[in-house]
């Protein structure tokens, strides 16, 4: 059977089609009802006699066999998110409620020779982020405070079951299917497991997982490139409990500059609780967020947090049904009546969403609600910083869902999370390795590095293995950041230490161009110019130039002989003298 193609989205299974689950389940699959970056989500029944109704209670979510973030998923509700346990723990603290979908079996399937994986969970209602938009990126402070509390249930429960979640964000909160006022942290595909055994990972920056996770979010830890922690889940929260109650981050202006946004997470951070604090300016009391971000601040890597002071920290004198109605002003009042408003519909700032507005609604207004009040230049700057080319070059659109940039999609730091049974299933470090943008070499980010040689490369061959987006049924924003991204480094493929310093010149002045080979248009184009000072018989221009040389020479030699021989004979042998 020939093995997909990894990490690509899958090719949709047939309405009505039967899939066997490793229990020997059957679940008949339903009409799709989303799509993410790898996988289809289907209405799924476990009655397989009829269609499945549409107003079915769960879903299948299917991906190709070789992906890892289905796995990665898979493994977290079969390790963490067993019903029992989860029943158990609810029991023991007392609580009504926990937001983790249940999962209701998973296995393999096979279809027109293709191997996809599939797992069946609990269907969900709509994302908050869809919830965000249409409230303008906000949401009323008690709401975000009591979400703040029920999430910081739901992280304690998964912390303890040895994982963290790592992409806590309201696209990845689901109101309940048919409770609209639960709401559940779903997408596991990003989860980790910290503390396998008991046994914490290590405080290990790696350079090369930098800024991992939804940059607008991710933590300060993340953006060096270490492994999550509990700490890090509560401060990816902090950022998105901010963004709920602001409706826009400090660092929304420059999400397309991870080194930017850490920089000025860093200095919110350093500069609690007043950089919370003045947020609040005109937008009601951030105290609560800015005590919670400080508690935060002073957790070690591997400290277990103190969850009911985060509680705490967070209480509300409201209680009882979450609120998604739209917030009203700084503390209550209409968003009309605040100066900030005025500012959104000028288009002066634009907050991040995950639907897009089709043009036609941008232009009628329709989606006013969902730009996002802009931040004082004070919390988005700070110290002054060198401002990089691309920054000075390019003014950031609006911050959409497509621009969050997940730098490294899925299963980072999977290779310390594989057991002995799963790990002849677990490939998904090479598919790591496929789907994360290769990073450029320092020496390609700086300039053209020395030639030691001087030689000229006549011939090089290109390693791009690229796949050509054309081959995709349906693309999606994370592939799209992920071509975009894999592209920078094609060029650097070729050999450029062998090329000389004229070509060098070349080749920084001007973009990579890719023939259908992989080969480099300036690739060949170096090698031309290097060619065109060579004639037909090898020699090299010089020698050239010094045989014409000598040529006029010759020529003007003859002439003067000439000239010379015609006076001669005007004077000695005139006729007429
Ligand atoms: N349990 C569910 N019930 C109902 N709809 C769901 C469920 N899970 C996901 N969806 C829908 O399917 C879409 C795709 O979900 P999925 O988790 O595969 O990807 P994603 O989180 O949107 O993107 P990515 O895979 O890039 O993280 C979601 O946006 C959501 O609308």
């Amino acid at each position: 059977m020939a093995p997909p193609r990894k990490n690509a989205l899958p090719k949709p299974l047939p309405d009505g089609f039967i899939l066997t689950d490793t229990e020997k389940k059957k679940w008949k699959l339903g009409t799709i009802i989303g799509q993410g970056g790898f996988g289809l989500i289907y209405l799924a029944s476990q009655d397989i006699d009829r269609p499945v109704a549409m107003d079915t209670d769960f879903v299948i979510k299917v991906e190709y066999q070789t992906n890892g973030p289905l796995f990665s998923e898979l493994k977290f509700y079969q390790r963490a998110a067993k019903p029992e346990s989860m029943q158990k723990w609810k029991k023991n603290r007392k609580l009504d409620f926990l937001g983790i979908p249940t999962y209701w079996g998973s296995g393999l399937a096979e279809y027109n020779d293709l191997s996809y994986r599939f797992m069946a969970m609990d269907r969900l209602g709509m994302d908050l982020q869809k919830v965000c938009d249409r409230n303008g990126g906000r949401l009323k402070k008690a709401t975000v405070l009591q979400l703040g509390q029920r999430l910081v249930d739901v992280l304690e429960y998964i912390h303890e079951n040895e994982y963290v979640h790592a992409d806590i964000k309201a696209a990845n909160l689901m109101h309940g299917y048919r409770d609209p006022e639960q709401v559940y942290l779903a997408d596991y595909g990003l989860s980790y497991r910290y503390c396998p055994d008991g046994a914490h990972k290590e405080y290990k920056e790696n350079p090369k997982r930098c800024h991992d996770g939804t940059i607008e979010y991710t933590s300060l830890d993340a953006h060096k490139g270490l492994a999550p922690s509990r700490r890090s889940d509560l401060q990816i929260l902090g950022f998105c409990l901010l963004h709920w109650l602001c409706g826009s981050l400090p660092w929304n202006s420059v999400l397309k500059n991870p080194t930017q946004v850490q920089e000025a997470k860093t200095r919110l951070m350093d500069n609690l609780p007043d950089s919370v604090q003045q947020l609040s300016a005109s937008r009601g009391s951030t105290d609560e967020v800015a005590a919670f971000l400080l508690y935060v601040k002073t957790l070690g890597y591997q400290d277990k947090p103190d969850y009911q002071h985060l509680k705490d920290l967070l209480a509300s004198v409201v209680t009882g049904s979450l609120d998604f109605s739209s917030p009203q002003g700084p503390a209550g009042e209409s968003d009309s009546k605040n100066p900030h408003t005025r500012e959104k519909k000028a288009g002066r700032a634009r907050g991040p969403s995950k639907a897009k507005p089709s043009p036609a609604e941008v232009e009628d207004g329709a989606h006013e609600g969902m730009k996002s009040k802009p931040v004082p230049a004070c919390h988005i700057r700070g110290p002054p910083l060198p401002k990089p080319q691309s920054q000075q070059e390019e003014v950031l659109p609006a911050v959409r869902r497509s621009q969050r940039l997940r730098v490294a999609p899925v299963h980072s730091y999977k290779e310390d999370d594989c057991e002995e049974d799963d790990c002849e299933e677990d490939n998904s470090e090479d598919e790591e390795e496929e789907v994360r943008p290769k990073p450029i070499p320092a020496c390609y980010l700086r300039g053209p590095p020395k030639s030691p040689s001087g030689q000229p490369k006549q011939k090089t061959e290109s390693t791009w293995t690229g796949r050509k987006r054309d081959d995709q049924t349906v693309t999606s924003e994370r592939w799209e950041r992920v071509h975009m991204q894999r592209r920078k480094p094609e060029w650097a493929n070729c050999d450029i230490k062998r090329q000389t310093n004229m070509e060098y010149t070349e080749r920084w002045d001007e973009g990579p161009l890719h023939d259908r080979k992989g080969h480099s248009h300036q690739q060949q184009r170096c090698s031309q110019h290097w060619y065109k000072h060579r004639d037909s018989t090898g020699q090299d221009a010089g020698s050239t130039q010094t045989q014409g040389l000598m040529s006029c020479f010759i020529v003007l030699g003859a002439f003067l002989l000439v000239v010379a021989v015609l006076e001669f004979a005007k004077v000695h042998l005139n006729p007429f003298e």
